[in-house]
């Protein structure tokens, strides 16, 4: 199959990656300009957990292709966007006119309704995604991330297409698994909130990179994400139907604290996942901080822990 990755970061490159392994005709789609940045190479180093335990560490260097023109119609059979979710309607606008047959596969973290996201699109053509893959890229450009086992799909409709069925059979030729998530929606707030609450404390410190072993910090954002939840059940979600994903946040947060602290200084691909996110100027935990704080306050929320720590998010990084 035709692949077209919308960038080149961190989960369009794992899972482009993954794909390309399968057999797939996989591209990147970069700005102009952007390709010769990145050079010919892309040294991978993975835990690749779809392989078996021994053997999941892969260090490898890569040669993506890359192209600067956006597709034809009939150019690619599956476009793949995983962006930061303030960088999502720019995309969805260069593709709008630009999407011909083909599938578009969404496979990032979400805060604004999805349809509406992608309202210029027709919506039969979206199958509906959780990025399967966490890290960063290190200082020497280096991709260092864990890829999951599996790829969890949800519906926004009732019916299952059979885009979504040919989405599927995409990935688990590539051997992951594919699971059913019941509500994506409510799972890409309930997992923006999650962000929220870690992204407000790593600001206060700096980076993600500085929660690791911080069981103060860490408690403080279980202490954040448990306000958030009502913001998450004004918006219409269920929360009974994301127990696990909320139990961190209703559970004793001291206790959740100090277990996190110690997962995230002892297990090495927890620690790596906070480690990979360490740009002090990055624009993501800003603006997931920012859209999170204004939606509250939109909607009636009280949000106190998380006003309070705006000063670390309110305005750009070098401000
Ligand atoms: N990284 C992680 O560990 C995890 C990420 N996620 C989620 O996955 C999604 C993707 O995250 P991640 O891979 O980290 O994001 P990155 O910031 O690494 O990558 C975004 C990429 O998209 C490119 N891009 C953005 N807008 C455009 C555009 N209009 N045209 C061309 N390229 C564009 C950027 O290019 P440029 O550099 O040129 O701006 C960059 O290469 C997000 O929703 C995130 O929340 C979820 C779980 C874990
Ligand atoms: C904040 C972080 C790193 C969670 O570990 C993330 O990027 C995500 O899962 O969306």
């Amino acid at each position: 199959m035709r692949i077209l990755m919308f960038g080149r970061g961190v989960i369009a490159s794992v899972t482009g990656s993954a794909l390309a392994g399968a057999g797939h005709d996989v591209e990147f789609y970069v700005r102009p300009g952007r390709a010769a940045s990145y050079g010919d190479e892309l040294g991978l180093d993975i835990v690749d957990t779809r392989r078996p335990r021994r053997d999941q560490r892969v260090r490898q260097t890569w040669s993506p292709r890359y192209r600067e023109d956006l597709p034809e119609a009939g150019d690619v059979d599956l476009i793949v966007v995983s962006l930061p979710h303030h960088s999502i309607p720019g995309a969805i606008e260069a593709l709008s006119t630009r999407l011909g047959d083909a599938t578009l596969v969404m496979l990032s973290n979400m805060w604004d309704e999805p349809l509406d996201v992608i309202a210029p699109l027709p919506p039969e053509q979206v199958v509906w995604g959780i990025p399967p893959a966490g890290g960063g890229f290190d200082q020497a450009g280096r991709l260092q991330a864990t890829l999951l086992s599996t790829v969890a799909l949800g519906r926004l409709g009732a019916r299952q297409t059979d885009r979504e069925l040919a989405v599927r059979e995409v990935f688990s030729q590539a051997g992951f698994g594919v699971r059913e998530q019941p509500d994506i929606r409510g799972w890409y707030f309930v997992h923006t909130v999650t962000d929220a609450s870690l992204y407000s404390q790593a600001l206060q410190h700096g980076t993600m990179a500085d929660l690791i072993g911080n069981t103060a910090a860490l408690r403080e954002a279980m202490l954040v994400g448990r306000e958030l939840l009502p913001v998450v059940a004004a918006r219409g979600v269920d929360l009974s139907r994301h127990r696990s994903s909320t139990s961190a946040f209703r559970l004793p947060s001291r206790l959740v604290a100090a277990g996190f602290a110690l997962a995230n200084s002892k297990i090495p691909f927890v620690r790596r996942a906070f480690e990979t996110h360490d740009d002090p100027a990055a624009e993501e935990p800003r603006a997931v901080c920012r859209d999170v704080l204004a939606e509250a306050q939109r909607l009636g929320v009280p949000t106190p822990r998380l006003a309070a720590a705006a000063e670390g998010f309110v305005r750009g990084p070098n401000a």
